[in-house]
């Protein structure tokens, strides 16, 4: 049977591995990215995003996040170079975001929570599909951008935050045609990677992250929409979607390499 796991005390993260064992695996995600830690790859490329802003599909409430869908279906929108081995198909973006602006963030850096962080996903389509890319450890890549609040937001983000009162509950989901998800992008491409998973159930450690160095600028207000979003279904009581971030996991034996000195 399908068991709700959530981010509240008795379905939160801390329950996970009861239905999900890959929840307690050694290769979990989010991490803590410390500078001492981190080991600096000057053999790491540059990555590249090639978007089609006719791919964007939809955007959705699914009770744990808001999510904007893309036609994966071909190479239509891939992100490569990096540290991937080959083009990975853009599938789906989504946020994670915290209760007041000083947290909300997955990753954390030098002990630094953001506001929010902002995943796209894609799968490698040396896979048939992406249910079977989630079956392997060069399966799927996340490039995770922070957001962080701050007086002069980045305009581009309106377009998303705009849609929000169209999908205030669970389970709605309207038309987002014509985006481009780099314009999201920060100015530097310097990033981290590591390997690691899914950080929400069922967790698989299938995920190459690719976690950008400079955030994105939002606004409190923007914060605050994102917030206003609703985790429960239309004829329900109103619980606030908010607190969607898994704590950060043991980093065990894993490397951090950075592309920047
Ligand atoms: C299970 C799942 C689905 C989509 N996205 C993610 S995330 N937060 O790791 O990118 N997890
Ligand atoms: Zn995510």
């Amino acid at each position: 049977s399908y068991y709700p796991w959530g981010y509240d005390g008795d379905n939160g993260p801390d329950q996970w591995h009861k239905n999900y064992p890959i929840a307690k695996g050694r290769h979990q995600s989010p991490i803590e990215i410390n500078n001492k830690e981190v080991h600096y790859d000057r053999s790491l490329l540059p990555w590249f995003a090639s978007y089609d802003p006719c791919a964007a599909k939809t955007i959705l409430n699914n009770g744990k996040t808001c999510r904007v869908v893309f036609d994966d279906s071909f190479d239509r929108s891939v992100l490569r170079g990096g540290p991937l081995p080959g083009v990975y198909r853009l599938r789906q973006l989504h946020f994670h975001w915290g209760s007041s602006d000083d947290h909300g963030s997955e990753h954390v850096v030098n002990g630094v929570r953001y506001a929010g962080e902002l995943h796209l996903l894609h799968w490698n389509p040396k896979y048939s599909n992406y249910l079977d890319a989630v079956r392997r450890t060069d399966g799927i890549a996340v490039l995770a951008i922070f957001l962080q609040v701050g007086k002069t937001p980045k305009p581009e983000m309106k377009r998303i935050l705009e849609e929000i009162n169209a999908i205030k509950t669970k389970g709605k989901e309207v038309p987002f045609p014509n985006f481009d998800p780099s314009i999201l992008f920060p100015k530097s491409h310097d990033y981290w990677t590591y390997h690691g998973s899914f950080t929400t159930p069922p967790c698989e450690e299938c995920i190459t992250w690719i976690v950008l160095r400079e955030p994105i600028i939002v606004s409190s207000d923007q914060m605050a929409k994102l917030r206003s979003l609703s985790k429960n279904a239309e004829n329900e009581p109103d619980l606030p979607l908010v607190d969607n971030w898994r704590p950060t996991q043991p980093r065990y034996f894993r490397m951090v390499s950075a592309s920047f000195l």
